[in-house]
């Protein structure tokens, strides 16, 4: 079971993040809260900050000042192989371009983050198999990456990032590369498996389709955040 699901903490709690490149400040203290399964989209303008804040989220990034806590505990409080295992199992990512692992076919890219913490087989192979079976691709499963349409590898990215049954999966822009049926489809899939599994999703997006299926939308403005009024 992920860390500290069972307490009463937001799922995510930011607060007054900056973080500047050079002279340019790219986040200007941002606040943000989240609750438990939650979806918040974050619309806004190129170069108003958006993937910076995912980077700071994901601990790709480092914010010059502020707090960030995951299920209420300070990401700068942890040390980088507790970072790394919660972008692994709590706080897993979905990217435009899928990120898969070229060399694995379909069923071990889904398998791979429960190989890492060393999960028995029979519980892989059925975790791995229902999955495959809710994004419809158990027929590709030993196909490898580059034998998938883009939208059967975004099927498969949010297969990956929903195995370990994370707490918040972040994307970027995961309908970017995607023509609209395939874009349409993705975001269907994610509303219904967050649901399902109460998983809380923060995306990054340009796309108005794709933050409807989110109950919160923010405007990303000049490194601001601000809330829409729905
Ligand atoms: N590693 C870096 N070093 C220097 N400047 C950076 C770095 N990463 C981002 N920037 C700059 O910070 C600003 C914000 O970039 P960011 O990628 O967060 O914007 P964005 O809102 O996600 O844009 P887009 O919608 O185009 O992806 C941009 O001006 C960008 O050039």
């Amino acid at each position: 079971m992920s860390a500290g699901k069972a307490d009463g903490s937001p799922l995510l709690s930011i607060e007054k993040v900056d973080k500047s490149y050079g002279k340019q400040r790219v986040l200007d203290c941002v606040s943000l809260c989240i609750e438990r399964a939650e979806r918040v989209a974050i619309m806004g303008p190129s170069g108003s900050g958006k993937s910076t804040l995912l980077n700071c989220l994901a601990g790709l990034e480092v914010p010059d000042s502020g707090k960030i806590s995951f299920l209420g505990r300070e990401l700068s409080e942890l040390g980088e192989a507790e970072v790394t295992r919660l972008r692994r199992e709590s706080l897993t990512s979905i990217f435009q371009f899928f990120h898969l692992l070229p060399t694995l076919s379909a069923r071990e890219n889904v398998e791979f983050p429960l190989l890492l913490r060393k999960d028995p087989k029979k519980e892989r192979d059925a975790k791995v198999e229902a999955l495959l079976e809710e994004v419809g691709l158990v027929h590709r499963a030993e196909a490898s990456p580059s034998e998938l349409s883009g939208g059967e590898m975004q099927r498969l990215a949010i297969a990956r990032a929903l195995i370990t049954e994370p707490a918040l999966i972040l994307a970027d822009e995961p309908t970017g590369s995607l023509d609209s049926k395939n874009s349409d489809r993705i975001l269907a899939l994610l509303q219904q498996l967050t649901e399902r599994h109460q998983t809380g999703l923060l995306m990054v997006t340009h796309d108005a389709d794709a933050s409807g299926i989110c109950t919160r939308v923010l405007q990303m403005h000049d490194g601001q955040l601000k809330e829409n009024d729905l």
